[in-house]
């Protein structure tokens, strides 16, 4: 009898997969089956792997995925820990709202971390954390103070759950992921990955295990392409509106010039955030822009 077991993959590579078990991590190869069917595993997808007495581990199913973000891709990510600076580059609500929406689309949860408040001027600061309570009160964890962040981490990386980080380019991703993963290493007496990293090998992504989960090593991606997002269904992805819209006078309310809007009203009242209004006019108008027409489908 052939034993199986489930793991998780956590590496990839020259096309060995390193699935961590319950029995400990696991050198397996694919079988070509996969090949065959144009399906090739990805790190952090859930495998079974078939263990046989000669020692040659073949990974054999990958159970179903329930996402696929970045480049390298990474399957199955929980939640993004998305870095935004202060300055260099400039904090952006913008910015910060196409990131929200993007990941909201995909259904993955974003914790959100400020960089760079040791370089920024303190009215400056003032500004920002107000603008980002506003995040808070909507829903989303928010993180000001990176010591904050690395001490509570653990505790918020649930069992199991993979987290990606992501951000603009320059907002302090790689910063934050040596820290994070210098202290993982330290805690669990592992080698850095970081060291087996040629110069010249394609960038491959790998999880190290942090809380009771996964970090991805690489630092996920930084551009967000929204107009495949579906425009009637764009409203879903700003949360706060989402549930105003249980009061709008119409179902499909699309919070434009419909009457008796909640989401307007709203933001009329000051409650609903009028960047946030504004920036959702403003990816609307791009997703329609760049919409296919109808016969093209
Ligand atoms: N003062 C200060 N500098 C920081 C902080 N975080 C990052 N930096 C600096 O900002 C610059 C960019 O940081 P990176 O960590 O390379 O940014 P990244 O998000 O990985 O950027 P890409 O690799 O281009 O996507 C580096 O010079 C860092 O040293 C911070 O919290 N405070
Ligand atoms: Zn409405």
């Amino acid at each position: 009898m052939l034993e199986k077991i489930e793991g998780i993959v956590i590496s990839v590579i020259s096309g060995y997969y390193d699935v961590e078990t319950k029995k400990g991590a696991i050198r397996s190869r694919a079988r070509g089956v996969f090949r065959n069917r144009k399906q090739k595993p990805l790190v952090g997808d859930h495998v079974i792997v078939q263990l046989d007495e000669q020692g040659m581990n073949y990974l054999v199913e990958i159970l179903p995925r329930k996402n696929e973000i970045g480049r390298p891709a990474v399957a199955n990510v929980d939640q993004v820990l998305l870095v935004i600076s202060a300055v260099e580059p400039d904090f952006s609500l913008e910015l910060l709202d196409r990131y929200l929406t993007f990941f909201a689309w995909k259904n993955i949860g974003v914790t959100i971390y400020l960089s760079k408040t040791d370089i920024t001027p303190a009215a400056q600061l003032v500004k920002i954390k107000e603008e980002l309570s506003y995040y808070e009160k909507i829903g989303y964890p928010v993180f000001t103070d990176g010591n904050k962040l690395e001490k509570d981490l653990p505790e918020l990386i649930k069992k199991d759950a993979i987290w990606t980080l992501a951000g603009q380019s320059g907002a302090g991703k790689s910063t934050l992921l040596n820290q994070l993963e210098k202290e993982a290493n330290q805690a669990t007496g592992q080698i850095s990955y970081a060291l087996n990293r040629g110069k010249h090998t394609t960038r491959q992504v790998q999880l190290f295990k942090y809380g009771k989960g996964y970090i991805a090593d690489t630092p996920g991606f930084s551009a967000v392409d929204l107009y495949k997002i579906k425009l009637d269904e764009l409203a879903n992805d700003f949360y706060e509106f989402k549930k105003a819209s249980a009061k709008c006078k119409f179902r499909s309310c699309q919070h434009l010039q419909e009457p008796k809007c909640e989401v307007k009203k709203l933001v009329k009242a000051g409650e609903i955030a009028q960047s946030r209004y504004d920036d959702y006019l403003k990816i609307r108008q791009e997703i329609q822009d760049k919409r296919m027409p109808d016969y093209l489908k």
